[in-house]
């Protein structure tokens, strides 16, 4: 009855009727949000969209600038929507319901990480997102699960077992071994790649994959494959369900099946022998060690899962962008060189303790990580309802369980508002100047590259020695960089890593006597 009437108010009237439930429906979800709002003694962040009507082309824009490698421009822009009051953070609702609140403000990023630690997380949508590839490993857990994780990985990290840099040296050889006569054109991004693959697996594993030799294999191929949609997911994560997923599941299964026989064949060792094989140190591989602690393969596969792609890319992109500035910069070059020749001259490898007395050498991977912080994006969802402080003298912001908080260190960093005015001591920020470092030090949380907080990238010290020594391997044996290319025309193309868009295409050229040119 009520239908056959509905019906009879003829489609012109149906779809006024539906426009007008809509914007009624939004229109009270919104008062009711803000209502709650007021309530909590906070407020909102400027609004950039209350429903789908004005969220999705937001949405869709996004994906958008981040398949055409502009990820950065888009966060940028949506800032032009911010006011006096909140200059640095908006926010998007989908749905009027869930909240997206984007900022590149470094004290919110600070709350979300440490000060309000267990107000924010990864949250159930970021783990229902990632965990066909990541599991219930470190980066996609709270809480208890995460920190068994962090207490399961931490132990590798340890500056004990970073010391032995045979596998850089092994891995470091390999990559100038596949480096063509000089003056040769070298894309040597992807020579990265394939040879941060090669370390990683081998010290997750105790095997390579061998990229730097193959580097048409099934297995890089996959990696990279699976991370790209992995991204995708991730930005539309709201509607996630409607991406085609068979790549990605095919990806794994790929990754899978390299990785499982090492992980079958580790379970098969006795728990007394792998406690034998600790002492001795050598063979002593990251697997080795997990499978003390648990004999789960899923686990296993989940945390090598994890630490495979924390480590691989971040490494591989910082060293890129190094090269590619170092080559616009010979002055830098040659007083990088000067410091390495200075502590270890041209052939011998350097100690653990060489590489951190380096200075320059730091300064250098320093300024790379805050014009490329290797990790971007980052999101954090409320747990429970908690605030972003507001500036001094506003309200704070408040959040409610479940929404989304996405910061973005690149944003942040390239704030030139966070920068002391340019002198004769701090270049422009917008340059590559590691000669910055030697009279600056960031504002705390204005430079954030591994993160802070409880959740600090583990590997950090990891990541710092091995780019160092590879950095002084190849500028033992090159002393000039040449691009070729159009370095003007190069962009950051983010996945979930940054990295050069257009690769880094160089000729090395060798120095004659290991002088300093
Ligand atoms: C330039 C190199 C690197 C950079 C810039 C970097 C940056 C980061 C960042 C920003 C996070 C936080 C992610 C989040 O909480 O959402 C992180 C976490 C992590 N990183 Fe790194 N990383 C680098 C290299 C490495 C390496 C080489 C490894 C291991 C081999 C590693 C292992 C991890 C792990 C396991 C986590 C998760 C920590 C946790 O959630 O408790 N990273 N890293």
């Amino acid at each position: 009855m009520v239908f056959a009437r509905v019906l009879a108010l003829g489609t012109a009237n149906l779809c006024f009727l539906c426009v007008v439930l809509l914007i009624s429906f939004y229109t009270a979800r919104r008062l009711l949000l803000d209502y709650r709002i007021s309530k909590s003694g906070g407020v909102r962040a400027p609004i950039l969209a209350t429903n789908p009507l004005f969220a999705i082309p937001i949405f869709v824009t996004a994906s958008w600038k981040q398949m055409n490698n502009r990820l950065l421009e888009f966060f940028d822009w949506i800032f032009n929507w911010a006011t006096p009051e909140s200059p640095n953070c908006v926010e998007i609702a989908f749905n009027g319901g869930v909240r997206y609140l984007l900022t590149r403000e470094p004290e919110h990023i600070k709350t979300v990480l440490t000060s309000r630690f267990t107000d924010y997380g990864k949250g159930s949508q970021f783990h229902k997102v990632w965990s066909p590839f990541l599991g219930d490993s470190i980066f996609t857990t709270d809480g208890q699960l995460w920190q068994d994780s962090r207490s399961l990985i931490r132990p590798m990290f340890i500056k004990d077992k970073i010391r032995d840099l045979e596998i850089f040296d092994k891995w470091s050889a390999a990559l100038i071994r596949k480096l063509p006569p000089q003056g040769q054109t070298v894309n040597i991004c992807d020579l990265f790649y394939r040879m941060t693959l090669d370390v990683t697996t081998d010290y997750l594993l105790g095997a390579s994959v061998n990229s730097l030799d193959y580097p048409k294999n099934e297995f890089s191929h996959a990696f990279n494959e699976v991370q790209r949609i992995q991204m995708m997911l991730t930005i539309l994560s709201p509607i996630e369900c409607l991406i085609p997923k068979w790549r990605y599941r095919r990806g794994i299964q790929i990754i899978e099946r390299f990785m499982n026989p090492y992980i079958e064949q580790t379970l098969r060792i006795p728990v007394e022998e792998l406690e034998k094989l600790s002492k001795s140190d050598k063979d002593f591989t990251f697997l080795h060690n997990i499978a003390r602690f648990t004999r789960n393969p899923r686990i296993i596969r989940d945390q090598i899962m994890a630490v495979l792609i924390a480590g691989r890319d971040t490494t591989a992109a910082t060293l890129s962008w190094t090269i590619y500035e170092l080559s616009n910069y010979p002055r830098i070059v040659a007083k990088l060189r000067n410091e390495i020749l200075a502590t270890v001259g041209a052939g011998r490898m350097p100690t653990y303790e060489d590489l951190k007395n380096m200075r320059y050498l730091t300064h250098t991977l320093n300024e790379t990580l805050r014009l490329y912080p290797a990790v971007p994006y980052n999101v954090r969802a409320a747990l429970q309802t908690s605030t972003l402080p507001g500036l001094p003298g506003q309200p704070d912001i408040t959040v409610f369980k479940d929404d989304v908080v996405v910061y973005s260190a690149l944003a942040m960093q390239r704030r030139k508002d966070i920068y002391p005015p340019v002198s004769e001591k701090f270049a422009d920020p917008a340059v590559f100047n590691p000669d910055r470092w030697e009279h600056w030090t960031p504002k705390a949380w204005t430079y954030l590259p591994f993160n802070g907080g409880p959740r600090i990238c583990v590997g950090q010290n990891f990541a710092m020695t091995e780019m160092a020594f590879i950095l002084v391997r190849l500028l033992q044996k090159y002393e000039r960089i040449e691009y070729r290319g159009d370095w003007h025309a190069q962009y950051h193309k983010a996945e979930i890593v940054g990295a050069p868009g257009h690769g880094v295409p160089v000729a090395l050229y060798e120095a004659q006597h290991g002088e300093v040119a």
